[in-house]
């Protein structure tokens, strides 16, 4: 916990109201998996269950209290509804943990009190403190939540928080249970909270809140300049139906804009301490984590940990960044855990991030040749998504080495089918200006193809990658094939596209067996030499 009254106490609740997620389930080892990277990632609270729920969930949160829960670590807490069976097996679950919480609720808004609890105000304030009172026999930090407090009457809600103050609450958790509120009406309601609830200063104030209208991270950073001083979160923001406030979020709005939230909190405006007891450095690693075993994939736009987070592809962008990442970076990935951002070529690329990619890979084009091959990866990236390293390479192979067209392929055609040999027949035209003509059958279109392109260029190779990809979506998708070939222990690839798979095909080959033929011409040592072979 922190020690600093000023600071923002982390209640993480992955493994809680996370896993009410649909298909998030996860099994007790997994549990603990995630809860030692919890406590790993500097987390005060972690709800590891719902004792009472199953046998399952009592399991692991006996064994995250004593796995995790150690005199060092963080505090370990268990949900109950205002049920005492609810809350004995909480506190029954929670024995083994250096620091334990129950952390007991029961709804105070009408709607919930008329259709779901079916009881009258005064019946749920009566439970609300006989329960509160139950789990403070048991341990001394108790947390209780009015469920569904958004949109319950701020009267009785000041009246029910006093009652579980009084009887030894010591967190009061606000929350907004269907993701209601705008975050100005949440940061009125925490202050209602602290200036009509009497004796609120005995507790600390949290919040709990969900992604209905995608608004939770910014209502708790309203509610902390209201006074809240626990945030309820979860790794990746998964929850129940929209989600909850997503911690990584929550976590680095608050380190980013520290001096913005430092006189919220009564510290100089310029105090540098962190507002939380978070390792930045870890988030990256706990969010593939619970990604991985909750099995909740993390949209490639999602703030901090998605995967286009800190990856930059246009133009503009990538020379600034290029200049002075903090052009356009906020933040700077090695704070989430990350090793570095991401320069993503593609078609809103510039001559800048392409020159440095291509110095990344070992080329050191002049001016002239830059512009050619950034023609020619212009050109590319039209067609393509996303142009990969090897696209690079070969571009700019093709630059440095001045390939020429030693092989002109001019015609390719085939018969296949299931009565049918696959038969290609091809013409090329050579170096010396000649025309090759030949066919041959193979086990497939494209094997024939290469077989009749063998029978013409006479250049000893082993195909050892070939991967046909559609650039774009439709029958008319533009097929492009990429192909590397191995000569010795050097490696050439072939790269080509058209709507017809089968040409591409032959010149990808075609192209990869110009790269080939043009070292084995310029290589100066006799065996090579030797191994140049004779085209008829
Ligand atoms: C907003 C939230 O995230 S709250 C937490 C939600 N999480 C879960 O519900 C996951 C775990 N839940 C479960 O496994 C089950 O619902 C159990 C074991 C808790 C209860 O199962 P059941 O006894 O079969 O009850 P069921 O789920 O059908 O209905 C809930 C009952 O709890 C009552 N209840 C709901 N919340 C509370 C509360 N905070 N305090 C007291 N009673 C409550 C409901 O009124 C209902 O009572 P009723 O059966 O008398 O009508
Ligand atoms: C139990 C409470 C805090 C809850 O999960 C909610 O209201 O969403």
């Amino acid at each position: 916990m922190p020690s600093q009254p000023d600071q923002i106490i982390i209640f993480d609740t992955t493994l809680r109201d996370g896993e009410q997620c649909p298909g998030a389930t996860l099994n007790v080892d997994e549990k603990l998996a995630i809860a030692r990277q919890l406590a790993r990632l500097g987390v005060d609270v972690i709800e590891a269950g719902f004792a009472y729920a199953s046998p399952g969930d009592f399991e692991a949160v006996q064994r995250i209290a004593k796995a995790v829960g150690t005199e060092d670590g963080p505090i370990i807490c268990s949900l109950a509804r205002a049920i005492s069976a609810d809350i004995k097996a909480a506190a029954e679950a929670l024995k083994p943990a250096a620091h334990a919480r129950i952390h007991t609720f029961i709804s105070t808004s009408d709607i919930h009190l008329e259709y779901q609890l079916k009881k009258t105000r005064s019946e749920v304030l009566a439970i609300a403190e006989e329960m509160v009172a139950y789990a403070k026999s048991f341990v001394t930090d108790v947390e209780f939540s009015p469920m569904d407090a958004a949109r319950s009457d701020p009267g009785f809600l000041y009246q029910v928080l006093e009652r579980a103050i009084a009887v030894g609450a010591t967190t009061i958790n606000i929350p907004d249970t269907v993701g209601y509120l705008t975050p100005s009406e949440f940061g009125d309601m925490i202050r209602g909270i602290k200036e009509n609830v009497p004796n609120v200063d005995q507790a600390i104030i949290s919040v709990h809140g969900h992604n209905d209208l995608g608004l939770a991270v910014a209502c708790f950073l309203e509610a902390v300049k209201n006074g809240a001083r626990q945030l309820e979160c979860t790794i990746n923001g998964i929850g129940e139906r929209a989600g909850n406030a997503a911690l990584e979020e929550l976590v680095m709005a608050l380190h980013v804009r520290r001096q913005y939230f430092n006189p919220f909190l009564g510290r100089p405006v310029e105090s540098d301490t962190p507002l939380t007891r978070i390792n930045t450095q870890e988030i990256y690693k706990t969010s593939r984590l619970v990604s991985n075993l909750t099995g909740m994939l993390v949209q490639p736009n999602k703030a901090i940990v998605g995967a286009n987070a800190f990856a930059h592809e246009s133009g503009i962008h990538q020379d600034g960044m290029l200049k002075n990442k903090h052009t356009y970076e906020i933040m700077d990935a090695q704070s989430i855990g990350l090793t570095s951002n991401q320069i993503i070529l593609g078609k809103h690329s510039g001559r800048n991030a392409f020159r440095t990619r291509l110095k990344e890979l070992g080329f050191e084009l002049g001016d002239n040749e830059l512009n050619k091959a950034f023609i020619r990866f212009k050109d590319l990236a039209d067609k393509k998504k996303e142009v990969t390293d090897w696209d690079l390479e070969s571009i700019a192979n093709d630059e440095v080495q001045q390939v020429p067209e030693l092989f002109r392929l001019e015609m390719v055609q085939v018969s296949c089918g299931d009565r049918a040999y696959p038969t290609a027949t091809i013409r090329l035209r050579n170096p010396q200006g000649e025309e090759l003509t030949d066919a041959a059958t193979g086990t497939g279109p494209v094997d024939a193809v290469y077989k009749a392109i063998n029978r013409v260029v006479n250049v000893p190779n082993q195909l050892i990658e070939f991967s046909v990809q559609s650039v774009t979506a439709g029958i008319d998708a533009i097929g492009e094939v990429t192909i590397r070939l191995k000569y010795g222990d050097r490696i050439f690839s072939g790269h080509a596209g058209n709507t017809d798979i089968i040409v591409a095909s032959a010149q990808a080959y075609v192209n990869a067996l110009n790269r080939l033929y043009a070292a084995l011409q310029s290589a100066s040592s006799e065996q090579m030499a030797e191994e140049i072979v004779e085209t008829r």
